[in-house]
C-alpha cells in the first residue's frame, strides 16, 4: 500500500457542538473539555465564537493561555469587529491561535439571509482575509452552505481567498444535504478547477442532517480533502456534525483500504465522550456506534458463542482501542448457555452438570420476565436453586390478597415431612399473613428475628431478595429466597430458613 496521508483533525466540539440546543458550556467546563481535546490529540481545537458574548471571549482566551499543543481556533464573521474580538482572545495561542472567518456562497443563503449580491459576499470574503492576515497567517475561510454554492462561484471564492492569504479552506455541508459520491465530486472540482489550490489545505465540515456526515468526510479525504471538522458524540446544530470517534475510528479500522492516518490518540475516546456527556448533560444513545452502551456488547446467545471463541467473530475493533476495559456480554433472553457458564465462572461457580442446567431453566424464566439479568441475579438463582439443605419444608403453591380495603390472606400450600398441607390465615399486612400461615402448617416456634427485602436489580421488572433471621434454642439461622414476586420471595426465604433450622436441630440431635 502507498505511504499514508495524515489527516488533519479539527475539533469543533466547543463551537459547533455547543450550538447544539442544551449543550451551551461555562468557562471552567469548555476548559476541562479542553484538556481532554488535548489528550486525545486533536490537532486543532476551535474552542469557541469570541464575539458571541463575553463568557465565551473568555473561554476562547483561557483556552488560549492553557491548551499548549494544538492550535486553537475562534470563529468570526466575515466583518473586522468580529476578526479584531476574535483575534484579541486568540492572540494569547502565539502562533498555534487560528483565525476561522467565514461568509455564506449559496444563493438561498446570499439573497435570503445576507441580502447581498454574489459580488459583495466575495469582496467581503476576500477582505476579511485580509483583515485577519494582519494578525497571523493562519487563517480558516468557510463557504458557508458549500454544497448549495454553484461550482463556479464556490471556485471563485475559493481561488480569491487563498489569494488573499488564507491557509485553510472549509467546505461545509452546512444543512447535511450531500450524498457521498456527490460531496466527492465537489471537493474533486475545486481540486481540478482552483488555480491556486495546493497552496491551502482543503477543510470539510458535514453535518448530519441526513446520517451521511461521516461518509461525506470519508469521501472528501478520497477526492484529497486533508482536515475533517468534527465533534465528540457527534453533538452539533441540528442532527449534529461528523462525529469525531466514528470517523476516527473508521480510519483506524479500515487502514487496509483507507490510506490516510490521524493522530488521535484513540484510547482516550471513551473517556472524552462520557466527559462530554457529563458536563452537557446530553446522553449517547446506547447503540451510538463507537460510544453507546452497546456498541461492544452483545445478547444474542449466537454471538456470545462466537465471541467467547474469538472476538473477531463479531468485533471489527477492541474495546481496548477506545479507552474501555473489555467488551460486556449482556445475559438476556437471547443468551445461550455458553455465555451463562462464562458468566457463571467469572462469580466463581463451579456447578456440575446438572446444577448448570437447572440454573440455566431458571435464568431463561427470570429473563423473560425482565430486560437484563445482572450479576446479583444470576448470585440470587444459584444459592435459591443450587445451594440447597435438605428440605423437610417445600412450598408448592400460594396466593395472597391484599389491598387497602382486603383483610391481608394468605392460602399457602406446602409439603411438609412429606404431605401435603394447606392453610388459608389472616394477617396484619401480605408479609405477615403469609408467615403466619408457614408457621401454622410447618408447627415451628422459631422466632423471627430479622426480616429484610431489597430489588436485586434497579427497575420494577427487578428480581426481588428476602433474607429471614430466624432464632430457636440459641440457634441462628439466615434464609434467603429471590422471585420476582417480592411475596413469594418472602415466603421462599422463611421456608429456607426453617430448612436449615431443621438441618441445625436434626444434625444436633444426632450429635448429642
Ligand atoms: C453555520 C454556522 O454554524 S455559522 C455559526 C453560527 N453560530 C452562531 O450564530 C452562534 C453565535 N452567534 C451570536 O452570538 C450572534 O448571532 C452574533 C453575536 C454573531 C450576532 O448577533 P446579532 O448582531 O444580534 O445578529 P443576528 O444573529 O440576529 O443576525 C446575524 C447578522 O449577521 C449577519 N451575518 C451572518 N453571517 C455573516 C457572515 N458570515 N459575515 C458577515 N455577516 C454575517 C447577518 O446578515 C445578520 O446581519 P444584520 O444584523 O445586519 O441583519
Ligand atoms: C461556519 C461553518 C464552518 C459552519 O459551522 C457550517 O457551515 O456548518
Amino acid at each position: 500500500m502507498s505511504e499514508k496521508r495524515r489527516i488533519i483533525i479539527f475539533d469543533t466540539t466547543l463551537r459547533d457542538g455547543e450550538q447544539s440546543p442544551g449543550a451551551s458550556m461555562n468557562i471552567d467546563e469548555k476548559l476541562r473539555v479542553a484538556h481532554q481535546l488535548e489528550k486525545l490529540n486533536v490537532d486543532v481545537i476551535e474552542a469557541g465564537f469570541p464575539i458571541a458574548s463575553d463568557g465565551d471571549f473568555e473561554a476562547v482566551k483561557k483556552i488560549a493561555q492553557t491548551i499548549k499543543k494544538p492550535q486553537i481556533a475562534g470563529l468570526c464573521r466575515a466583518n473586522f469587529k468580529d476578526i479584531d474580538r476574535a483575534w484579541e482572545a486568540l492572540e494569547h495561542a502565539g502562533e498555534r491561535g487560528r483565525i476561522h472567518t467565514f461568509i455564506a456562497t449559496s444563493d438561498i443563503h446570499m439573497e435570503r439571509k445576507l441580502q447581498m449580491p454574489p459580488e459583495k459576499v466575495l469582496e467581503t470574503a476576500v477582505r476579511a482575509v485580509e483583515h485577519a492576515k494582519k494578525y497571523t497567517d493562519n487563517i480558516e475561510f468557510s463557504c458557508e452552505d458549500a454544497v448549495r454554492t454553484r461550482l463556479p462561484f464556490l471556485a471563485q471564492v475559493v481561488e480569491a481567498v487563498i489569494d488573499a492569504g488564507a491557509t485553510t479552506v472549509n467546505i461545509p455541508d452546512t444543512v447535511g444535504y450531500a450524498i457521498p459520491h456527490e460531496f466527492y465530486e465537489i471537493i474533486k472540482y475545486l481540486r481540478d478547477n482552483v488555480r491556486n489550490i495546493d497552496r491551502a489545505i482543503i477543510s470539510v465540515h458535514c453535518h448530519n442532517d441526513l446520517g451521511l456526515a461521516v461518509a461525506n468526510s470519508l469521501a472528501a479525504l478520497r477526492a484529497g480533502a486533508g482536515q475533517i471538522e468534527c465533534t465528540i458524540n457527534g453533538i452539533g446544530e441540528r442532527a449534529g456534525n461528523c462525529s469525531l470517534e466514528e470517523v476516527v475510528m473508521a480510519l483506524r479500522t479500515r487502514h487496509d483500504i483507507m490510506p490516510y492516518t490521524t493522530d488521535v490518540v484513540t484510547e482516550h475516546i471513551y473517556a472524552s465522550s462520557r466527559l462530554l456527556s457529563t458536563v452537557t448533560g446530553i446522553s449517547v444513545q446506547p447503540n451510538k456506534a463507537i460510544v453507546g452502551a452497546n456498541a461492544f456488547a452483545h445478547e444474542a446467545g449466537i454471538h456470545q458463542h462466537g465471541v467467547l471463541m474469538d472476538k473477531e467473530t463479531y468485533e471489527i475493533m477492541t474495546p481496548e482501542s477506545i479507552g474501555l476495559n473489555k467488551n460486556k456480554l449482556v445475559l438476556g433472553k437471547h443468551s445461550g448457555r455458553h455465555a451463562f457458564v462464562a458468566r457463571l465462572k467469572e462469580l466463581g461457580y463451579d456447578l456440575d452438570k446438572d446444577d448448570i442446567e437447572r440454573a440455566f431453566v431458571r435464568f431463561k424464566t427470570l429473563a423473560d420476565a425482565k430486560k437484563e439479568i445482572f450479576d446479583e441475579d444470576i448470585d440470587a438463582i444459584v444459592a435459591d436453586e443450587i445451594i440447597r439443605i435438605d428440605e423437610r419444608y417445600k412450598l408448592l403453591q400460594m396466593n395472597v390478597t391484599s389491598g387497602s380495603f382486603a383483610a391481608p390472606t394468605a392460602t399457602v400450600q406446602m409439603e411438609v415431612d412429606g404431605q401435603i398441607r394447606k392453610i388459608a390465615v389472616l394477617g396484619a399486612g401480605p408479609v405477615d399473613a403469609t408467615f403466619k400461615a408457614i408457621r401454622e402448617l410447618t408447627g415451628s416456634q422459631a422466632k423471627l428475628e430479622q426480616y429484610a427485602v431489597g430489588a436485586i436489580t434497579g427497575g420494577t421488572d427487578a428480581q426481588g431478595e428476602c433474607t429471614v433471621r430466624l432464632r430457636e434454642d440459641g440457634r441462628e439461622v439466615i434464609g434467603q429466597g429471590a422471585d420476582e414476586d417480592i411475596i413469594v420471595a418472602s415466603a421462599k426465604a422463611y421456608i429456607n430458613a426453617l430448612n436449615k433450622m431443621a438441618s441445625v436441630m436434626e444434625r444436633r440431635r444426632v450429635s448429642i
